[in-house]
């Protein structure tokens, strides 16, 4: 069977389009399997792109849904977010609205992570405003393994100073601003007004950013993924990173659905699946109130 064909995106690297019968369109990179754009059939982009955005393989490309595995953040012994988003991925099937990545383990990943692997990652457009993305873990070795992971997904905002995450509320998280220290979130939204890096724990499995600015809602539905990862990097680190631009913490917030309090241990020929399904509905009109009584946060207008 000969390969399914890829294309060069944004003149860089090689990867994937897919086109809905809608309009809508996705692009997903071999590197990393990497989607990094999803244009709903109004030709609205729903992910954000860093503008200072480096296609230099290994490095990972900032912005879209980098995918984290087999370690989220520093939860182990590879490096940050582990190095799946560094790797090139083998393009196994496709469709017009349909992308199939896979990565395997190989000597050189055993050098990092002593497992015997496959990792299928699927994209598929679907009807009206939706995007789904599966990813499953196949363990094909002969001992158990263990994995943390997340997709980490840069939810584009005209305003994220004006916007919220909600369906948090009640959920503990861990703050990774100051020593991963575990509270509780009583607000009916996370706002931003600073920088936020938490890791939202057991949320439920219904969640939204809700960009007001942009009058547009992006829902979010996950599945095997109890965790959920907010940040916004905010000013300084806007600056101090290389790849993103001084004013772009305005313009995304990161809602990352995860698997990390509680590892996936994955025996021997045993496969793991996770999904997520992505909605963006547009309003009429800005998008409706929600009790601002009890933001968790400062409301935005007093961070401009
Ligand atoms: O720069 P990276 O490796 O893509 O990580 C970006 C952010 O990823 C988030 O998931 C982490 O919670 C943050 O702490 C981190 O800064």
């Amino acid at each position: 069977m000969s390969k399914p064909e890829t294309t060069t995106l944004r003149g860089e690297l090689p990867g994937v389009k897919l086109a809905g019968s809608t309009g809508a369109t996705a692009e997903v990179y071999t590197h990393g399997a990497h989607l990094a754009s999803w244009k709903t059939a109004d030709g609205v982009e729903q992910l954000f792109v860093s503008s200072d955005v480096v296609f230099k393989p290994p490095k990972a490309i900032r912005g879209g849904v980098p995918i984290c595995f087999p370690q989220f953040s520093d939860f182990g012994p590879l490096g940050q977010h582990g190095f799946a988003r560094n790797e090139t991925w083998e393009v196994t099937a496709r469709t017009p609205t349909s992308v199939q990545m896979t990565l395997r383990s190989t000597p050189a990943s055993k050098e990092k992570w002593p497992h015997d692997f496959v990792c299928v990652y699927e994209v598929m457009l679907g009807a009206g405003n939706h995007l789904k993305t599966t990813m499953s873990v196949t363990n094909a070795g002969i001992e158990p393994m263990t994995f943390t992971t997340a997709l980490h997904t840069y939810f584009r905002c005209d305003d994220a100073l004006a916007a919220k995450v909600t369906g948090l509320k009640g959920a503990s998280y861990l703050d990774s601003l100051d020593g991963r220290v575990r509270r509780e979130e009583i607000g009916e939204f996370v706002a931003f007004a600073e920088e936020v890096d938490r890791i939202y724990l057991s949320t439920s499995d219904a969640l939204a950013v809700e960009d007001v600015a942009g009058s547009r809602s992006i829902r979010i539905t996950k599945r095997n993924l109890p965790d959920a990862v907010v940040w916004n990097p905010w000013i300084e680190k806007s600056k101090a990173t290389g790849d993103l631009g001084d004013d772009d913490y305005k313009k995304f917030v990161c809602v990352e659905a995860a698997a990390i309090e509680t590892p996936v241990t994955l025996p021997a020929g045993e496969r793991w699946e996770c999904e997520q399904v992505l909605e963006c509905v547009k309003h009429a009109s800005p998008v409706p109130a929600i009790d601002d009584a009890a933001p968790s946060k400062v409301e935005a207008e007093e961070a401009r």
